[in-house]
């Protein structure tokens, strides 16, 4: 079988290196020619753990190709992923015209059957959109060629995505073909050997699927988050109640860890255009509205403790920041608390001495130049007021408080995760403000 994926993003590479690891040949085609002349090269555009090795593996053996030739790549093609962005328009509603401007370039030039799939999280009505852009190409070109369009949403985490492509919960198929049912069917059952299901619906409910998964799990952080709050404020530990509720099957224990708000390319686009959907049919969706007010404001509640911490006035004032990734084991940047952060303190007269594990280079260009960015995290607190844990990387749970206490100036620690444990950090004698723990 050969697929041609299209977009070398986060998605779009993963989706390639692991269709060719399980033995599929496999084109990946992007519209920025130094990300394929850097892929060809070994280079990869994104930190994610595991996906250097597949793909190197891959392009040796020649299975992985990579080009910025869409029209020649999908000659003898069975399958297409669409996999280009779909950042927020003004209004807060998905931006389709990358997936609409690749559809029309597979109109143009397919010569044979073709599953055109949208991988990209996509509204509602966006297969038919991608369906009629390739038959108004098609007609231009006065041809007749048979195809079909597919919804297959994707659901991996940065940071774990080759695992959740390889060994995923689940896989969700928006078909209106038996024929697509059964290329896709034999596409994915190499991934399903672990018993877990392929779910087969139709499109519009594909497409809703991805949303409201997405919308589901920010619920969760959002409500937590304003639990947390509210524990802060009478005095409770949200720590335990989370493993209190957790324990409750049917609240489960994952995704209700509390800290300073979800980031990511995709929770807060998501959301919000999920509430633009519903807008658009005159309806409201009351709850994610509330969702995503409280996670915009989440960002800020540790700059709140912070300023009630040196009363209103930080100008001056050092501060190490542990975490700029809005998550570990990625080098995502993208609607990280960490910004929101750094520039309020940047913009209170404060100093900014910052250090992340993979992240330093996203954050030469997406930071102030003012931010100092330090070698390791032990140097980022030399001379610091205050360490902000912004994002919760493992070398940053148990480290040389020693050290660290011997380098800064004074003793406070803001952990906007809630990796330490307050009493033993006030032990070591610090000041220590969780999210919603003492
Ligand atoms: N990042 C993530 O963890 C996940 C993202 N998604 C969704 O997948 C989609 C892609 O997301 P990312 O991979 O993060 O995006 P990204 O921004 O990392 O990559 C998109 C790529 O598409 C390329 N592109 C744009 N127009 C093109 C065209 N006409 N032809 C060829 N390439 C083109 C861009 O140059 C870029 O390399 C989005 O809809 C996103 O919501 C879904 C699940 C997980
Ligand atoms: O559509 C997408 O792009 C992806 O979005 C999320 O994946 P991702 O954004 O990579 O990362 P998550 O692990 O979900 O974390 C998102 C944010 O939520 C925060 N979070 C997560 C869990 C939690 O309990 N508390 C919490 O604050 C994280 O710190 C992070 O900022 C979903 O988990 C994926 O299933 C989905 O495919």
């Amino acid at each position: 079988m050969k697929i041609v994926v299209v977009g070398t993003g986060y998605v779009g590479l993963v989706t390639g290196a692991c269709l060719s690891e399980v033995g599929i040949e496999v084109i990946c085609v992007d519209v920025n020619i130094q990300k394929i002349e850097n892929l060809q090269k070994g280079i990869l555009p994104i930190y994610e753990p595991g996906l250097e090795d597949i793909v190197e593996r891959n392009f040796k053996n020649g299975r992985l190709q990579f080009s910025t030739n869409l029209a020649e790549a999908i000659i003898g093609a069975q399958v297409v992923f669409i996999a280009v962005g779909t950042p927020p328009g003004e209004d807060g509603s998905a931006d389709l015209q990358y997936v609409l401007k690749v559809a029309d370039t597979v109109g143009t030039y397919m010569n044979g059957y073709l599953v055109v799939v949208t991988k990209s999280t996509v509204p509602v009505g966006t297969a038919a959109k991608v369906k009629s852009a390739i038959s108004n190409a098609l007609k231009n070109r006065s041809a007749y060629i048979d195809f079909d369009v597919a919804s297959n949403p994707e659901f991996l985490k940065e940071g774990a995505a080759i695992d959740d492509f390889l060994k995923p919960d689940r896989i969700v198929i928006g078909v209106e073909s038996e024929r697509a049912k059964a290329t896709l069917h034999q596409l994915y059952d190499p991934f399903v050997l672990n018993g877990h299901p392929i779910l087969f619906m139709d499109i519009p409910s594909a497409e809703m699927t991805k949303y409201a998964a997405n919308a589901m799990l920010a619920t969760k952080i959002s409500f937590m988050n304003d639990i947390a709050n509210l524990c802060d404020i009478v005095g409770a530990n949200v720590n335990e109640v989370r493993k209190g509720i957790g324990s409750d099957a049917r609240i489960g224990n994952k995704f209700i860890y509390a800290g300073i708000g979800y980031g990511g390319s995709c929770f807060p686009k998501d959301v919000k255009a999920l509430i633009q959907t519903a807008e658009q049919n005159n309806y409201k969706l009351r709850i994610l509205k509330a969702v995503d007010e409280v996670n915009n404001d989440q960002k800020k509640v540790i700059l709140q403790k912070i300023m009630k911490h040196y009363n209103d006035d930080v100008a001056g004032k050092t501060f190490a920041v542990w975490g700029l990734a809005f998550k570990p084991k990625t080098d995502d940047m993208r609607e990280a608390p960490s910004l929101v952060i750094i520039e309020a303190l940047l913009k209170a007269g404060a100093n900014v001495q910052a250090y992340d594990p993979v992240s330093m280079n996203e954050a030469e260009h997406m930071l102030d130049a003012k931010v100092v960015l330090t070698k390791d995290a032990i140097n980022a607190t030399k001379g610091a007021d205050a360490l902000i844990l912004v994002t919760e990387w493992p070398e940053f749970r148990l480290p040389n408080w020693d050290k660290i206490s011997g380098n800064m100036k004074d003793h406070v620690i803001f952990d906007g995760r809630n990796i330490y444990n307050g009493d033993e950090m006030r032990a070591k004698g610090f000041d220590y403000y969780g999210i919603g723990i003492k």
